[in-house]
């Protein structure tokens, strides 16, 4: 059974702590300790309102599902605690510093870093763009004005840019520009968009290179609890949990 310290009693943490199979979730965080607390007494996990204390619990693993700010805070003495990572605020790798030094961390401590393929599909091979030339990226994401705590009436786009400028003015809504970024290699391309009649959270990814070209849409139900998050990114940590102790590894 697979140890997990959860980073985030939110709407994430909710949905994977209804399905725990293969692993546990001993410990539990929260920058409101009352979440915690509930959290704790729900899915019997110990609450803490002291990161270090958490961080002491016996865990093979902590899954960040808090906030870029969480991730920014705490991944680094996540890995010195020796435990593996799975980062869902992948907004905080936006600096390339601060990914490196992790990198690195990381390294010395024999310990991994976990980025789950979140609300998108394709990352894997997406990979090719680190050993291939890559002609055109774009990440086109559009959303609900709602998913994005704004109004609008008409479809409206809010942003277009690279997605190192796209994370840091959309941090909650756009951390699948990051993950792109991190898996081809480059700084993508970004349109974000408002669209009042469109209730789905839908990611277009345009991808041309000297492998082809790929076109990959995904229209993915908001989650309940908190519209800009996709259901689906909560999914995605389900199943990395799911496959990690398991010797087949598929689409790498
Ligand atoms: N990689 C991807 O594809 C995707 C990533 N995400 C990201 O995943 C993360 C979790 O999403 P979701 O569960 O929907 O978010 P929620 O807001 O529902 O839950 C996050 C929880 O973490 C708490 N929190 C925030 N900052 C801190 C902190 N510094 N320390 C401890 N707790 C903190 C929040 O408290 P409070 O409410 O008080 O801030 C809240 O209780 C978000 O950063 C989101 O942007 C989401 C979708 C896709
Ligand atoms: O859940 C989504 O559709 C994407 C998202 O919020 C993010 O990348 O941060």
């Amino acid at each position: 059974m697979i140890t997990v310290g959860l980073l985030g009693c939110g709407n994430i943490g909710h949905v994977i702590a209804k399905s725990q199979e293969n692993f546990k979730i001993t410990a539990v965080y929260d920058v409101v300790f009352e979440r915690a607390e509930a959290f704790g007494r729900e899915f019997g996990a110990s609450p803490y309102s002291d990161f270090s204390e958490f961080l002491k619990e016996p865990t093979d693993i902590v899954v960040e599902a808090a906030s870029v700010a969480a991730a920014t805070s705490h991944a680094e003495s996540i890995l010195l605690a020796g435990k593996d990572l799975v980062i869902m605020s992948v907004g905080a790798l936006a600096d390339i510093s601060f990914r490196e030094e992790l990198i690195q961390t990381a390294r010395e401590m024999k310990k991994k870093i976990h980025i789950p393929s979140g609300a998108i599909m394709g990352l894997d091979n997406i990979r090719v763009g680190q050993i291939s030339s890559i002609d055109k990226f774009v990440l086109r994401t559009t959303k609900n004005p709602k998913s994005l705590s704004r109004e609008a009436e008409e479809k409206t786009c809010i942003f277009t840019g690279k997605a190192y400028d796209c994370v840091h003015q959309y941090p909650k809504n756009t951390n699948v520009a990051e993950s792109l970024s991190i898996a081809c290699g480059r700084d993508v391309d970004v349109e974000l968009w408002m669209d009042p009649n469109e209730d789905r959270n839908m990611h277009e990814i345009f991808f041309e290179g000297e492998f082809g070209e790929a076109y990959i849409r995904v229209r993915n139900v908001p989650s309940p609890d908190n519209p800009a998050t996709s259901y689906l990114a909560a999914l995605s940590i389900l199943s990395l949990l799911k496959n990690l102790d398991n010797p087949l590894v598929i689409g790498a």
